[in-house]
């Protein structure tokens, strides 16, 4: 069995593979995100390959091998802006705004890199999205949720597992994929490829 490494510091995902019983070290990648591409899947792909493949090079450069590490990078798409994080509070205010009372999509890039002794590292990449669909808020509802400080850290300033709930009218898709892995999906590459 190979080891498990998570290259995240984000609590959800810990917390997702906390959930399905995953064994794994956490060991989160440190590199500015810096994408090349345009398309969200493309985006959300290229930035989690980026996350497993620092971590990668970090653990074979002190000799290991036998491990899969696990990159994830989640953005929202609405119409044709991408959103990450927010860089600060106006910024929240503005893309909450331009969410609410519409449908966005939330991608989520994942790469599994396997690096066994005396081979090169594999990397396999892959992509889930999902249809969130948001009622109305108004100015003093984005306001007041701004201000609890809580979409400061994800992407598209909301948490759908959060306080955002109020405002979640359906969605399309896998719910764990917006709260930044699609832990489903993982699952099963991960047991295709026998790496559990
Ligand atoms: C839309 C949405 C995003 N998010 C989070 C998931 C991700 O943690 C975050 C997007 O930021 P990411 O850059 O994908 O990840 P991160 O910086 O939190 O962690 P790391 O790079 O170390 O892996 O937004 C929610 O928790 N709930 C939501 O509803």
């Amino acid at each position: 069995m190979n080891k498990i490494i998570l290259a995240s510091a984000s609590p959800r995902r810990k917390e997702l593979l906390k959930q399905i019983g995953m064994e794994y070290e956490v060991i989160p990648s440190e590199r500015e995100e810096k994408t090349t591409k345009s398309l969200p899947c493309e985006i959300v792909q290229e930035l989690s390959y980026q996350k497993a493949e620092e971590v990668c090079s970090l653990l074979t450069k002190r000799g290991e091998a036998g491990f899969a590490v696990i990159g994830a990078d989640t953005v929202v798409s609405f119409m044709d802006t991408v959103m990450g994080k927010p860089k600060s509070r106006e910024e929240a205010c503005e893309m909450l705004g331009r969410l609410q009372g519409n449908v966005h999509q939330v991608y989520t890039g994942v790469t599994i890199c396997v690096k066994e002794k005396d081979e090169p590292a594999v990397f396999h990449t892959f992509y889930e999205k999902t249809d969130v669909s948001m009622y109305a808020m108004n100015s003093e509802e984005i306001g007041s949720y701004v201000e609890s400080g809580e979409p400061m850290d994800k992407a598209g300033s909301y948490a759908i597992q959060g306080g955002c709930a109020a405002y979640i009218q359906s969605i399309c898709g896998d719910y764990n994929n917006v709260v930044g892995l699609p832990i489903g999906r993982l699952y099963q590459e991960m047991k295709t490829r026998n790496l559990l």
